[in-house]
């Protein structure tokens, strides 16, 4: 469980994100919608410690982040791809990783099975394609075990094969009974792969809801979201 109040966050004159509320609840995919720049990003950083709010917190499993024992073991996270040293082996980042978080060194090989890489753990992370790097985040992510995962856009730039392998796993992750909250532009991705959505637009929430209640008022999800968040854009064309 995640839960997120009166989260706030400026950046000079900039509100990033605007006194934010929103629980995301295990058992589930919980999509992070809005439009670029909505502060989405910004609210994974602030649940995960990464950033300071200037007002309300964020908590995971009703503690803050900064306030965990060991982080890994509580939170999976991939925020960007290729977040690794690009001359070490996939299987020595994990058991960098594993070592510094007291996980068992057993477990790097289960993760690597579970994200396909047992074939390419000996060679070396900066040489892997962004699907593989994509894949190894996720190993990274859930190499603790972790009740909680969040992911920033995992499905950018990948390819139709390593988007439907990502959809399965986040769902199946979510079928164990873990929180999955999962960031996207990609409107039509989330419709295959949420049960619930958070929607945003310059930092302040538009919907927390589902994806069959959003969908059901529209023709589809997308003129849904388009609805909720037109005014919320701030550049738009001339309308034609
Ligand atoms: N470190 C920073 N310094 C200054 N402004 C920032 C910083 N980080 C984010 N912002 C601003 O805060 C707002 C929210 O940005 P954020 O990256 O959280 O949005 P996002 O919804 O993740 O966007 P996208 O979908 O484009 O990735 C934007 O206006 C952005 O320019």
């Amino acid at each position: 469980m995640i839960d997120v109040r009166n989260l706030t966050r400026r950046y000079g004159p900039t509100v990033a994100v605007d006194a934010l509320s929103f629980d995301v609840r295990p058992g589930v995919v919980t999509g992070f919608l809005g439009p670029n720049g909505s502060g989405k990003s910004t609210t994974m950083r602030l649940i995960l410690g990464l950033d300071r709010p200037d007002a309300g917190q964020a908590r995971i499993g009703g503690r803050r982040y900064r306030d965990l024992a060991w982080p890994l073991r509580e939170v999976g996270a991939l925020l960007e791809a290729k977040a690794f040293h690009p001359g070490r082996s996939a299987r020595a980042h994990l058991a960098a990783l594993a070592a510094g978080n007291a996980i068992p060194r057993a477990r790097v090989d289960e993760v690597l099975d579970m994200v396909g890489l047992t074939g390419a753990a000996g060679r070396r992370a900066g040489k892997f394609s962004l699907g593989m790097g994509q894949r190894l985040g996720m190993a990274a992510a859930l190499l603790g075990d972790p009740a909680v995962l969040m992911f920033d856009e995992p499905v950018n730039g990948l390819d139709p094969e390593g988007v439907r392998w990502i959809r399965n796993l986040l769902k199946s992750l979510a079928a164990q009974g873990r929180t999955v909250f999962v960031s996207s532009h990609l409107i039509s991705e989330m419709a295959l792969t949420a049960e619930r959505l958070v929607v945003i637009g310059r930092g302040r929430l538009l919907a927390d809801t589902t994806v069959a209640e959003l969908s059901a008022g529209a023709e589809s999800l997308e003129d849904a979201f388009f609805r909720l968040t037109s005014d919320e854009i701030e550049y738009r064309g001339a309308p034609s």
